[in-house]
């Protein structure tokens, strides 16, 4: 049986998990402190965080902190001491996120506990004239037959994962471009897939695992409001972060606006859509839950028991993102060629990944698929300018 390659870590000068501590974290923290008016002490302590991470050692979380327990066993006894980009990149790229909260104030008793230090990136998003145009398309799309319907929801939702609040705070390389790119590349589509599992199904309980508020979160939801009134999901949960996480990451904070937001908006069927959506969460049709583990910087092969009992009923589990992709299939240097289905096939559903590639790892892709990508010269592994619908069915084809 051969070994698994180890995973990425950041301590390789201008990879990419390099350029997300060096070039990406600075710029963050860079709007981070324009945006929010932090105290002196916040502002440095965010400050030594960014320093702490490209050049210093993993610091532990302090005894005070409600999670310091809980990160000892994360991994934190084995890294703590030890330089950043040491770690696995997911690993230290999520302690990141949880230490930025720690900077901020977010967990500790005062004015500033509990204030997410991400939501005037997120309420200007959802506020922006971009998602008046995108709501009032939905109006379009009721007119079309069920199943292009279907797939143009689908397609949002997938898409939607492109607008992600952090992947915009990245600085585009020289040449590289990709603002406006067209989402033309949909390397695999198991749609047809999805759409089988979920009509095979008696009684289907659809799980979806979120990424981001705002421009993402709201296809997700116009997507189960769509499995729920066609009886492809006789029950939806909507799986969130029980805190702010990689900066756009949607909370229960996040899913309420943008509920409102769909409810007020002036097209019909946005705003009905909206309605559906207040009604299904007071029926319990949908449900908001959450986990710590969803902060946790580790793959969804070490998900905790009670977390794997409640996933193991539903009829399909779609993961959205980026970051879930690389907790599903593992942070490491796969092959791109190695089977979806061997990748996932720990997951105690079936599962759909809907993701647009951010970041390096990938697989279930034809070795010319990725000859003809490498061949561009261009970083298709990074950019978001493709995208992937995978679903593993145990029972199914794939
Ligand atoms: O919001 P998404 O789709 O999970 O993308 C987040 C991605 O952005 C990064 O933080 C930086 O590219 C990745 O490391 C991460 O996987």
């Amino acid at each position: 049986m051969p070994t698994d390659p180890p995973a990425f870590r950041s301590d390789l000068p201008h990879s990419f998990p390099w350029s997300v501590f060096h070039r990406r974290h600075p710029a963050l923290v860079t709007q981070l402190l324009d945006v929010v008016p932090y105290g002196p002490a916040q502002r440095a302590a965010v400050r030594d965080l960014l320093v702490e991470s490209t050049t210093g050692v993993l610091e532990p979380l302090g005894e005070h902190a409600p999670d310091h327990a809980q990160w000892l066993a994360w991994g934190g006894r084995e890294l703590y001491g030890r330089p950043w980009g040491e770690a696995p990149f997911l690993w230290a790229e999520s302690y990141f996120y949880r230490r930025l909260l720690e900077a901020t104030g977010y967990f500790r008793p005062g004015a500033w506990q509990g204030v997410d230090p991400f939501a005037p990136l997120k309420n200007a998003e959802l506020a922006g004239p971009e998602v008046d145009g995108e709501l009032a398309a939905l109006d379009g799309l009721s007119e079309l037959p069920d199943e292009r319907r279907a797939a143009a929801l689908l397609a949002a939702a997938l898409w939607g994962n492109r607008a992600d609040l952090s992947f915009r705070l990245q600085p585009p390389a020289a040449g590289t471009g990709t603002a406006g790119a067209p989402p033309s590349g949909l390397l695999v589509d198991h749609g047809p897939l999805l759409w089988s599992t979920l009509a095979a199904a008696s009684s289907p309980r659809v799980c979806l695992i979120a990424d981001n508020a705002g421009r993402e979160l709201l296809p997700d939801l116009v997507l189960l409001d769509h499995l729920l009134a066609g009886g492809l999901a006789a029950e939806a949960v909507l799986y969130v972060k029980p805190h702010p996480y990689y900066v756009s990451d949607a909370t229960t904070t996040d899913v309420l606006a943008a509920v409102e937001r769909l409810y007020a908006a002036p097209g019909p069927q946005a705003a009905l859509t909206g309605r559906r959506l207040r009604r299904a969460l007071t029926t319990g049709a949908l449900t908001l839950r959450t986990h710590p583990f969803f902060c946790a910087p580790l793959p969804f092969h070490d998900l905790p028991a009670d977390l794997r009992t409640e996933l193991s009923g539903a009829a399909l589990t779609i993961l959205k993102g980026d970051l879930n992709y690389r907790r599903l299939v593992g942070d490491r240097p796969w092959p791109a060629t190695t089977a979806f289905a061997a990748a996932v096939g720990h997951f105690p559903s079936p599962v759909a990944a809907l993701r647009t590639l951010k970041s390096e790892v990938v697989v279930g892709l034809e070795a010319p698929v990725v000859a003809a990508l490498d061949a561009t010269g261009t970083p298709w592994r990074t950019g978001g300018t493709h995208a992937l619908i995978q679903v593993h069915h145990p029972a199914g084809t794939r």
